[in-house]
């Protein structure tokens, strides 16, 4: 069964690390059961405590990542740190065969090849409302180590650069107050909802 346009427009959702994109997401899945479904990465680097393979993502070894690569199955992969990340054609076609709309989570490198791709997504960007308050965040969550920070922070500021740029990203919400950034974002993903 071939979806309508309307609901079969991936939405792209980027930002730096720690911008939000993981706690916005969880809401807008728990809001609406169904709905969306995420493309699942492919990703080198090791699970961390409470991850599923499949799950958050699909892990895997840089040999069968670079495999996969050479096969032309990823829209997009780059490199963070030592580890490669990517997003296969393969996890957003199954995405879009169980009839949800397909979210994309991928950062800005991602973004400018998913621009080069046939599958016309929405891009939506989190922007956190400054540099300082990205470094209080990532630090709060405890998950990253500080080199891990230190190269994260260094990112979110390309991240927020290209933001800037014309036509980058058809919204921009800054994640300041959490309750007005989830306003915008279901909004933004379920734009007929009042
Ligand atoms: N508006 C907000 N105000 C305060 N804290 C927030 C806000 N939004 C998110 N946070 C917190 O900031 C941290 C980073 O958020 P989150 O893990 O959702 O980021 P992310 O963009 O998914 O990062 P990654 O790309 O590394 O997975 C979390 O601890 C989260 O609870």
């Amino acid at each position: 069964m071939a979806p309508t346009a309307a609901t079969s427009q991936p939405i792209v959702v980027s930002g730096p690390s720690g911008s939000g994109k993981s706690t916005l997401l969880k809401r807008l899945f728990d809001a609406y059961p169904g709905k969306f479904g995420l493309s699942v990465s492919h990703t080198t680097r090791a699970p961390r405590q409470g991850e599923q393979d499949g799950r958050e993502y699909n892990f895997t070894t840089k040999e069968k990542f670079l495999k996969l690569v050479h096969e032309g199955g990823f829209i997009e992969h780059a490199q963070f740190g030592s580890n490669l990340y990517g997003t296969s054609v393969q996890t957003v076609k199954d995405v879009a065969e169980e009839g949800r709309i397909c979210v994309l989570d991928i950062e800005m490198e991602g973004v400018k090849s998913v621009k080069k791709t046939d599958l016309n997504p929405r891009f939506v960007f989190l922007q956190p409302p400054s540099v300082e308050i990205l470094e209080q965040r990532l630090r709060g969550r405890g998950t990253d180590k500080e080199e891990a920070i230190q190269e994260r922070l260094k990112q979110a500021k390309h991240e927020i650069e290209y933001a800037k740029q014309p036509g980058a990203h058809d919204k921009i919400i800054v994640n300041d107050d959490l309750e007005t950034a989830w306003r915008e974002f279901r909004e933004f993903c379920v734009p007929n909802e009042g």
